[in-house]
């Protein structure tokens, strides 16, 4: 290749690369209106060229999963979402479609862009333009039709009410005969405020431009979005990089980068010895999945400190792991032993405890003694997690550093309720950044709290992974990776990403019914494979 190529073809690659990692901020409505002008100022393209792009995105993911027999009613807004269903109308109607535009009057001014797709859609095809006045009626829909939401996108100043709210409603209440697409958000839907009671569509699929937006990842807002498809519409990469983002997600190239290969002359050694501090009567499983995973994430040694009664059943299930044997037959109440002094504590890289392990007075007392000797980051889940919610005082002894890693029930236990989805967030923000601990809020996307105050969200992982064991195999994976030298944060972006993605090779494999917990801990082996394969950004 002569040389002027090369380097448009690595100016290529780091583009891509760069647009990548950019991609993984997730922006608040303002700040998406920023990039928007940004890009409009610092580059050439035009606004109503930004909002082509938009629209020939749009309509390409519609022709891909929609044929040409089926008629489309797109409702459009005032402003530029709306002027985004304008121009897909006349983009459909190039391609043969026959889709029909709907101007809902919400406000007695258009914005520019949207009165310039409205000129030339009916210039083109003036039958394909139909106004719908304030406090005016739907039109009767087709069988089968396919409805466009474009009525409000991240323009949208408060919450919806009176004439646009009942339009929404009665949009709505055509599912499922009718299925709805949202174009950028669904109309109604706060991008980053709490929606709950408010009137949103429920679309069936989002299509939204080039970022996440907050709201789509949390669960409250999981009847309004329904599949999400991010396109590119090649925002300024200078105005993304510049400004801070405050919640982010995780993506493959970011996890490669955390990822540290073997090195050849590496041993066991090099990996780490993990104490893990699980299990009690009727509940071994818990602790032997935990085992498992951790091994399977790649520790170098590790010693499981159980109850008598799970001795055995931990030798024989996970022969690679050591046993430390408690006195207690049915519970854990010496663990705190292996901490005393500094030299017995440094024996082990990390702690990790809580899978199964009950909440006898014997355990709580033990886990205050431990927590009393121990100043090292530590990996806190499930049942230690019950103990430190009933008691705060021991919830400050906790150190810094830590990984926590409550479901949303022991989330409440800990932290208490909250009203809304998006309040919950700041207290688990507030928690991270008050007490220097890392917790992930696990879920759909699990969301992690750093002490910085940032947060991130996973994405990999599938609702075959809500079966009973999910979380201990999860507390494996993040126990292994600390114990090999990766920093909390790391541990936490890398585990959750690990743990997601060998859950979705396994209900890729199973199906999402009939995987098991177990199996999130066989498929790690083509997980990692998998990110090695990846060449880090
Ligand atoms: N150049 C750009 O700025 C681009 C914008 N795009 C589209 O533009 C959208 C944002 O456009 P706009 O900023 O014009 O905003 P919207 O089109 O989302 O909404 C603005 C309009 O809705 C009214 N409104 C706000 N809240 C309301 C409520 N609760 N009830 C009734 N009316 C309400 C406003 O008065 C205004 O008329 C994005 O979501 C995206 O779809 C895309 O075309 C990409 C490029
Ligand atoms: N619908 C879902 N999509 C993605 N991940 C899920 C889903 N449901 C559960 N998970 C994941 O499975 C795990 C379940 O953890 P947890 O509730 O602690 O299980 P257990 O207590 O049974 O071990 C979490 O990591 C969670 O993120
Ligand atoms: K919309």
């Amino acid at each position: 290749m002569p040389d002027g190529a090369w380097s448009l073809f690595f100016a290529y690659i780091y583009k891509l690369c760069l647009r990548r990692i950019l991609t993984m901020k997730i922006f608040t409505a303002q700040q998406i209106r920023d990039a928007d002008a940004y890009t409009i100022r610092h580059t050439p393209i035009s606004s109503l060229a930004l909002m082509e792009k938009a629209a020939i995105a749009c309509t390409a993911w519609i022709c891909r999963h929609y044929n040409e027999d089926t008629p489309v009613y797109i409702f459009c807004g005032m402003g530029n979402n709306g002027g985004d269903g304008l121009a897909i109308t006349r983009l459909l109607r190039n391609r043969g479609y026959n889709a029909v535009a709907y101007i809902l009057h919400h406000s007695t001014k258009a914005s520019d862009d949207h009165t310039a797709n409205r000129n030339a859609l009916q210039q083109q095809y003036h039958a394909a333009v139909n106004d719908i006045p304030d406090n005016g009626l739907l039109p009767q829909l087709d069988r089968n039709a396919l409805i466009v939401d474009a009525i409000l996108g991240t323009g949208l100043s408060r919450p919806v009410e009176g004439w646009i709210a009942g339009i929404i409603q009665q949009l709505n209440d055509l599912k499922p005969q009718h299925e709805i697409v949202a174009i950028d958000m669904p109309s109604g839907l706060q991008a980053d405020a709490s929606s709950i009671n408010n009137p949103v569509i429920k679309a069936d699929q989002t299509l939204s431009f080039e970022f996440y937006k907050l709201a789509f990842l949390l669960p409250e807002n999981a009847a309004f979005v329904g599949e999400i498809c991010i396109l590119s519409i090649d925002l300024s990469p200078d105005y993304i990089a510049q400004t801070p983002s405050r919640f982010n997600i995780t993506d493959a190239f970011q996890v490669r980068s955390i990822y540290r290969p073997r090195k050849p002359f590496s041993h066991k050694g090099t990996f780490g010895h993990a104490l893990l501090i699980a299990g009690s009567e009727g509940k071994i499983g818990a602790a032997v999945l935990s085992a498992k995973a951790c091994l399977r994430a790649g520790v170098g040694l590790l010693s499981c400190h159980i109850p008598r009664c799970g001795y055995q059943i931990m030798q024989i299930s996970a022969p690679g792991a050591m046993c430390f044997i408690d006195e207690q037959q049915d519970h854990s109440s010496g663990f705190h032993n292996h901490v005393l002094t500094p030299e017995a504590a440094a024996k082990f890289k990390v702690i990790g405890i809580g899978p199964g392990l009950g909440t006898a007075a014997g355990t709580s007392w033990a886990l205050e003694k431990l927590l009393d000797h121990y100043r090292q980051p530590m990996v806190i889940d499930a049942d230690a997690l019950n103990i430190l919610a009933s008691s705060p005082a021991l919830l400050k002894k906790v150190p810094a550093g830590s990984l926590l890693t409550p479901h949303p029930k022991e989330f409440e236990r800990l932290f208490g309720k909250t009203a809304n989805d998006e309040e919950r967030l700041k207290v688990l923000s507030q928690h991270a950044v008050e007490r220097q601990l890392n917790i992930l809020l696990k879920g759909r996307y699990t969301a992690m709290a750093f002490p910085d105050g940032s947060i991130w969200f996973n994405a990999t992982g599938n609702p075959g992974m809500a079966t009973g064991g999910s979380g201990d195999v999860l507390t494996g994976i993040l126990t292994s990776l600390m114990a090999q030298g990766y920093s909390s944060q790391e541990t936490m972006l890398l585990g959750v990403y690990l743990h997601g993605l060998a859950g979705d090779h396994a209900a890729a494999a199973l199906s999402q019914e009939a995987m098991i917990a177990e199996d999130i801990v066989e498929f790690l082996g083509k997980t990692f494979l998998e990110l090695h394969k990846l060449k880090p950004c």
